[in-house]
């Protein structure tokens, strides 16, 4: 037995990978190609926004402290222009939400508690405080502040503020070049009617839906040919345009499992089997300046060997952060019966009334039941040990969907409620 084939526990596998793997190189796009990318450099902002103290709602620019009983409406002030007007004691400006306050005011006054004569005002509101109703400059930012860290995804809110920040050209790491190969000589296409003893291949199209949500770019993926020799050009071909390659199949130890003796010949293996379940045979080898994953054939060790091990390569090489997963802590609600290796249990997980995390499995966890993870929103991760885990007790899991509250009971959403 060499050092790699001895059950290596899946974070020294991930100590590995991270060692291993290089950084991809940043490039410029535009804008609006920037979302759901990796940002490579920090945002640091250039300026204060708002730039001008502005109007949080639609009334009259004020002094605060004016005592006058009624005041002359010296400009009507909109969002987009500026009136070069200063209010003085016995004025007062039209203003709108967004809008610039005028010199000398340091309030607005909502319409509401106003009442307006022919060209005057009166205010109704008794006590006005210095401020009300504006935004300060910088308020929102302010000038040098790291608005988001290098490493972040570009959703929703981060291009909002690249776009604030006049940001039309944004630093990402380049998409990782994924290929997907599925081996196995008992595969048909899933148009095809399976023969006796074939079946079809899933683990092709459950890996490029996985490796596109992980933010990588699918440049090809197919079933590979039954022979070695084939098997190898193709593994090679794939190494020479791709950043990763990921083959499902062919890594246990039967007579055929063709990846296992193919990359021995063709590139370096850091290590092939897991302390794992699903996902024992696990192989992770650099071809070239590609890396394989050499995934389970089964289908729930691909996608489980992929969320856990080829996810967090990928983030490491777009710089992502976090590179891990960070477990949260859940109470079981049944007992769970523990096996010879650390297990990734599909479970749910969701926050009770007092919000407790709580988790269940799905079931049977059986590699080859896909339906184990139809629906199951995290990984209970269960170590082997001499007695069951009981209904009650603590255990760490990993999420990869959301949480959600209790299903039933007081349910209906109400804000606040
Ligand atoms: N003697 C041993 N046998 C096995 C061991 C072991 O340690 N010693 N490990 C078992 C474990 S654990 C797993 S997991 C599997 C992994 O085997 P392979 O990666 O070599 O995969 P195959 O044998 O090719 O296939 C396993 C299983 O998955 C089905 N499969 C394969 N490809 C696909 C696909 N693209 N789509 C859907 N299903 C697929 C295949 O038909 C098999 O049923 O090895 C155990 N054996
Ligand atoms: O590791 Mo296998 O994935 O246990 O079935």
């Amino acid at each position: 037995m060499t050092v790699t084939d001895r059950l290596l526990p899946p974070t020294q596998a991930i100590e590995i990978i991270l060692r291993e793997v290089r950084r991809l190189p940043v490039e410029v796009v535009p804008l609006a190609e920037a979302g759901d990318r990796v940002l490579a450099e920090p945002l640091v902002a250039d300026q204060d926004l708002p730039p001008f103290p502005a109007a949080t709602m639609d009334g009259f620019a004020v002094i605060h402290d004016d005592t006058s009983p009624w005041r002359e409406i010296i400009a009507d002030q909109f969002a987009g222009q500026v009136v070069d007007v200063e209010v003085t004691p016995g004025t007062a400006a039209r203003i709108t939400t967004g809008a610039p306050l005028p010199r000398g005011a340091d309030a607005v006054v909502p319409v509401e508690r106003t009442e307006v004569r022919d060209d005057h005002v009166i205010i109704l509101q008794d006590d006005v405080r210095p401020g009300e109703n504006v935004r300060p400059v910088g308020a929102d930012l302010r000038r040098g502040e790291v608005l988001i860290p290098a490493g972040t995804v570009i959703g929703p809110a981060e291009i909002g503020l690249l776009a604030s920040l006049g940001r039309a050209q944004v630093a990402v790491s380049r998409r990782p070049r994924v290929s997907v190969l599925s081996t196995g000589d008992e595969l048909v296409d899933p148009d095809q009617e399976p023969g006796p003893g074939q079946i079809r291949d899933s683990n092709r199209f459950s890996l490029v839906v996985a490796a596109r949500r992980a933010g990588a770019d699918v440049v090809w993926s197919g079933r590979g040919p039954d022979d070695a020799e084939s098997l190898r050009r193709v593994l090679l071909e794939r190494c020479a345009e791709s950043d990763v390659v990921l083959t499902s199949g062919g890594v246990s130890v039967g007579e055929k499992d063709l990846i296992t003796r193919i990359l021995d010949d063709i590139g370096t293996v850091h290590f092939r089997r897991l302390f794992m379940k699903p996902g024992k045979p696990f192989h992770f080898a650099s071809v070239g300046q590609a890396y394989v994953f050499g995934l389970p054939g089964n289908p729930v060790s691909a996608i489980v060997g992929f969320e856990i091990l080829v996810a967090t390569a990928l983030r490491a090489m777009t710089g992502q952060q976090p590179v891990l997963p960070r477990p949260v802590t859940v109470v079981l609600e049944h007992d769970v019966e523990s096996g010879d290796r650390i297990e990734y249990q599909r479970g749910v997980v969701w926050a009770d009334g007092e919000g407790v995390l709580r988790a269940r499995n799905t079931g049977s966890q059986s590699s080859a039941r896909l339906m184990s993870l139809i629906g199951a929103n995290a990984f209970l991760l269960i170590p082997p040990r001499d007695r069951l885990y009981r209904a009650g007790e603590r255990v760490r899991a990993i999420i990869r969907e959301p949480i959600e509250g209790q299903p039933e009971g007081d349910g209906g959403w109400e804000p606040g409620g």
